[in-house]
């Protein structure tokens, strides 16, 4: 029989001794409670089990007796979920039916969904709807979010939702429990979105209670303090339960060896593959064995390296449980070493040898697995000896030493509470980072606040949001911070100079901070002060797009009527390795680079630039081993690269359209129209957007001159079999995606206009365009999507006058879609030119229809001289102010997800975001007597 957990089992009372007297179990101290008699028969399911355990025995008063805010610090496996679930049930118990929503935050989507799907069946009977809102989120979890009572979220995506507080004021109002699970994460570089949006959550939820969890931490007593006793007793600390070691079901032997090296983190790998044998021979009791390595490489060698010692060892004397039968994979280095009990795992591997690893380990056929740090949160693999072979792991495009996080989720897949009592992690460091694991593990690390490495950014978007209105309301938000908690005890942490311990001197420095920072963005023209601080345009598209502010000045210092070439040398981030050098020199030279770098390629932003050029572009790669690399690193990079890309794009979007900008503007968007479609607008490229086209193929339909999609539509299968030199049903399949390509038109005319003589711009027209699409089998539809389309109308003097965005369903088949705008003219030559597009798909963009030859629809009889006296009239007039032009919201929630909100849209029932995707610029207008008109409809 299995031994099983005194945590969960234990009829023992405080002096360790048998209570048969007693009905109460007693564990460490703690009457175990029954579930039975404290719950009604509907939680009860929810609880599979006949006792709380002590963990949960003792938080029980707190949890389901108050609505006070708790924190709760144990270690892992200690039944913490079940406080979790027990304060769900208190606000199920007090508010019955009643509409309200519970947030639950975990900092991973891996956690997200493993809690989303046991908590939509413990709770469906209860009628508590459970939806996952995480980056991944699809349209229909989208919906589902308005409709459920629990809302699974991260940070991050909750900080994004949080961000439009205004759009999301019903949603926001009705959260009334917020569950804050690793609550220690506020430590790790993303701890500071948790700890905004936790931070945001206190001050806009008027009675929202606070659960968190959190792994052991010396200071549990900050998170208390920081979260307040409840919303109206801020001043008083949250309820706190700590539970020591003892609490663990599995006990866990944590070690820590450190080696002294200075060499790199490659030899330094090899070198302690040789340290395995022995550290495994001395801990693993030859039980399962999971070993954490930095690379795919180093799975595959280091399984190697132990298979090797493995095999030279007699018969009876293994390390690790072997296989008694044979393990059947597919991999021919997987095949060299099951046989000894040996597998490597990593995302590489083929997905029928990757699950053949995992049955093989549950089931006891393989005793090892070296694998990468992705198996730490995506599988359940429990074993009995983690070892971590280093501490460093591929972070971005390098290497860092692990989080917090990542080495707990390590760490949490030793124990497997159903067959030991005991388990083993071993970390393998170098010794200058041994002393901060032995720190790590032993639960002795103290919990510092990150949210001042970024402070300005969330001040900026607490006062997009209006949480801060002014400096008290700033020094307010600041001091709810945990960060304020941090600073009072430890000032020397965070480099406050001058600061003391006394509140007061905290107090004044908080104040300092506030001051300094606001006075920043004023500067950077971020933020204004009309009654209240107010952001601007750029303030605003700094936090939607979480720019940093930094980088968010450099953007505003791109000059009006921006090329593409100034854009593309604007993302300067990422890390220049010499040996990658002559390659991009290389590079530069590829007639393909659109945008070549002039001087020495040198600068990371160089090499951001030449990448993304080069993938855009189809650039070969020379031949050589160095390419080969480099081309795997951008496949690495590429993701992070056009991720962050795309959200400065959009940044620049917003700001050159306020500025009224057309040239920025259209530059930007088409930036990242080439990012989306992963093509340039206007070259040969644009074919790969076509399923089954490849580089090879795009080449030789351009050796044919057939350079865009649109020359490709018209043409038969067997036609593109015969270009392309392909076989049925090759041609067939084709077609059918062609058929769906977006092929966009537009009519533009002038239908109306005045004159309105002492105004700068003396003549006022309306344009009328109607948008539409011609594909007439299928309605467009472009990789499983409804595109997104732009239509932008600017003056030949590069001023915006119009833009819209919107679905491709708002245009009927047969009518289209129609905007009607006015134009204000200065000159009889001004013309007013349109352009309309996929947002993100390439090669659909509608051209002029009469480039170079103005096409005038005369709908008001007015002769071109009577313009001319405007317009000489306009000059006359001495006032040149620009007539003020009004953005309307455009909040749309983080691109390429337009489509998404959209399909809220038509729902009807989200009417208010309407305006969200009619984003339309609208302009004072003077009034006028005469009429006249022009304007070039193209
Ligand atoms: N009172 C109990 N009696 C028996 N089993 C329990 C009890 N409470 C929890 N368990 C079981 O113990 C296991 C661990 O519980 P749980 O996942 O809640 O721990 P945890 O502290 O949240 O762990 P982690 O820190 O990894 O999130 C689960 O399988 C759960 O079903």
């Amino acid at each position: 029989m299995p031994p099983s957990s005194d945590l969960f089992q234990p009829i023992q009372n405080q002096a360790g001794q048998n209570d048969s007297l007693s009905s109460t179990p007693v564990v460490h101290g703690v009457p175990l409670v029954s579930l039975r008699q404290i719950l009604p028969d509907k939680f009860r399911a929810i609880f599979p089990y006949e006792l709380f355990n002590a963990v949960q025995s003792k938080c029980l008063d707190v949890v389901y007796r108050t609505n006070d805010n708790v924190v709760v610090a144990a270690p892992t496996g200690s039944g913490k979920t079940a406080i979790l679930e027990l304060a769900i049930c208190k606000l199920a118990l007090d508010r019955g039916y009643e509409n309200f929503k519970i947030v639950y935050q975990a900092p991973t989507k891996a956690l997200c969904s493993e809690k989303a799907r046991d908590w939509e069946k413990k709770f469906s009977h209860m009628n508590l709807k459970c939806a996952e809102l995480t980056g991944d989120t699809s349209l229909a979890e989208m919906r589902r979010v308005g409709d459920a009572s629990i809302i699974v979220t991260t940070p991050e995506k909750w900080d994004s939702i949080t961000r439009k507080w205004q759009d999301h004021r019903k949603l926001l109002q009705m959260v009334e429990l917020f569950l804050i699970d690793e609550v220690h994460i506020l430590k790790d570089m993303r701890g500071a979105t948790l700890e905004a949006v936790v931070s945001r959550m206190k001050t806009i939820g008027a009675n929202v209670r606070f659960v968190a969890l959190s792994a052991t931490v010396p200071n549990s007593d900050d998170i208390a303090r920081w979260l307040g006793r409840n919303h109206t007793n801020q001043q008083l600390p949250a309820h706190r339960e700590t539970f020591g070691e003892e609490f663990r079901p599995v006990k866990l032997q944590k070690l820590v060896y450190g080696f002294d090296s200075n060499s790199n983190d490659f030899i330094f790998d090899k070198f302690l593959d040789q340290k395995l044998p022995g550290l495994i021979a001395r801990h693993a009791r030859q039980k399962p064995i999971l070993i954490f390595c930095f690379t795919r490489k180093s799975c595959e060698s280091t399984a190697a390296v132990l298979a090797e010692y493995a095999a030279d060892r007699p018969d009876g004397d293994k390390l690790w449980p072997v296989p008694s039968q044979r393990v059947p994979v597919l991999s021919r280095e997987l095949q060299e070493i099951v046989g000894s009990g040996v597998a490597f795992h990593h995302a590489g591997l083929d997905v029928q040898d990757r699950v053949a690893v995992e049955q093989n380990f549950l089931k006891g056929q393989l005793g090892v697995i070296c694998c990468t740090s992705t198996l730490a949160v995506g599988i359940n693999l429990p074993c009995h000896t983690v070892v971590l072979k280093g501490t460093v792991g591929f972070m971005h495009d390098r290497l860092e030493e692990y989080s917090d996080l990542e080495v707990m989720q390590m760490l949490g897949r030793a124990g497997r509470p159903q067959f030991d009592d005991s388990a083993t992690a071993i970390i393998l460091t170098r010794a200058a980072n041994k002393d901060r694991y032995q720190k790590m593990v032993s639960g002795k690390e103290i919990l510092e606040s990150t949210l001042h490495l970024n402070l300005i950014e969330h001040l900026n978007s607490e006062i997009c949001l209006g949480t801060i209105q002014d400096l008290p309301s700033a020094k307010t938000w600041l001091g709810g911070t945990f960060l304020s908690v941090r600073l009072r005890r430890n000032p020397n942490y965070y480099q406050l100079t001058g600061t003391t311990r006394s509140p007061s001197g905290v107090d004044d420095k908080l104040e300092e901070i506030c001051e300094r920072d606001i006075k920043q963005l004023q500067e950077a023209e971020l933020v204004v002060t009309q009654d209240t601080f107010r952001c601007t345009e750029y303030g605003r598209a700094m936090s939607k797009y979480m720019v940093e502010f930094t980088t968010m000045k450099l953007l505003l210092q791109i000059p009006r009527g921006v090329g593409m070439e100034v854009l593309a040398s604007e993302f300067k981030e990422f890390r220049f390795k010499p040996a990658e050098r002559a390659l991009f020199r290389e590079l530069n030279q590829s007639p393909l680079i659109l945008y070549p770098i002039k001087e020495a390629v040198t600068q990371t932003g160089q090499k951001i630039s030449l990448m993304i050029q080069a993938h855009l572009g189809c650039v070969q790669y020379p031949d050589s081993s160095e390419a080969a690399k480099a081309r795997r690193q951008l496949m690495v990079e590429r993701k992070l690269v056009f991720e962050r890309l795309n959200r400065l794009v959009r940044a620049v979007i917003d700001c050159k359209g306020h500025d009224r900008d057309s040239v920025g503007t259209k530059t930007a968007l088409e930036l990242a129209r080439a990012l989306a479609a992963e093509s340039w607008e206007g070259r040969a490229t644009q074919l790969t957007q076509v399923p089954n086209i490849g580089p090879v193929g795009m080449r030789k339909l351009a050796s044919k001159d057939i350079r865009t999609v649109l020359q490709l539509v018209d043409k038969e299968y067997d036609e593109i079999e015969r270009l392309m030199s392909r076989q049925p049903p090759f041609g067939k399949n084709l077609r059918a995606h062609l058929d769906k390509f977006p092929r966009l038109a537009m009519d533009a005319a002038v239908v109306g206009h005045r004159l309105q003589p002492k105004s700068e711009e003396p003549v006022l027209i309306e344009v009328k365009a109607t948008l539409r699409y011609l594909n007439r089998k299928e309605s467009p539809n472009w990789n499983n999507r409804v595109p997104t389309l732009t239509f932008l109308a600017e003056t030949n003097t590069g001023t915006l006058v119009y833009f819209w965005r919107g679905s491709m369903r708002k245009l009927d088949m047969q009518a289209g879609f129609v905007l009607k705008f006015p134009v204000g003219l200065r000159e009889a030559k001004d013309k007013v030119i349109c352009h309309f597009s996929c947002e993100e798909v390439v090669g659909t963009i509608v051209h002029p229809s009469k480039a170079g030859s103005p096409e005038y629809h005369d709908d008001g009889d007015i002769e071109d001289s009577e313009l001319i006296l405007a317009a000489e009239q306009a000059l006359a007039h001495s006032s040149m102010k620009q007539t003020p032009m009004v953005t309307a919201e455009i909040d749309i929630d983080e691109y390429p997800s337009v489509e998404e909100l959209i399909d809220m849209d038509d729902t009807g029932e989200q009417i208010a975001d309407r305006r969200l995707f009619e984003s339309r610029f609208d302009w004072q207008m003077a009034d006028g007597s005469a009429t006249t008109f022009v304007a070039e409809a193209l």
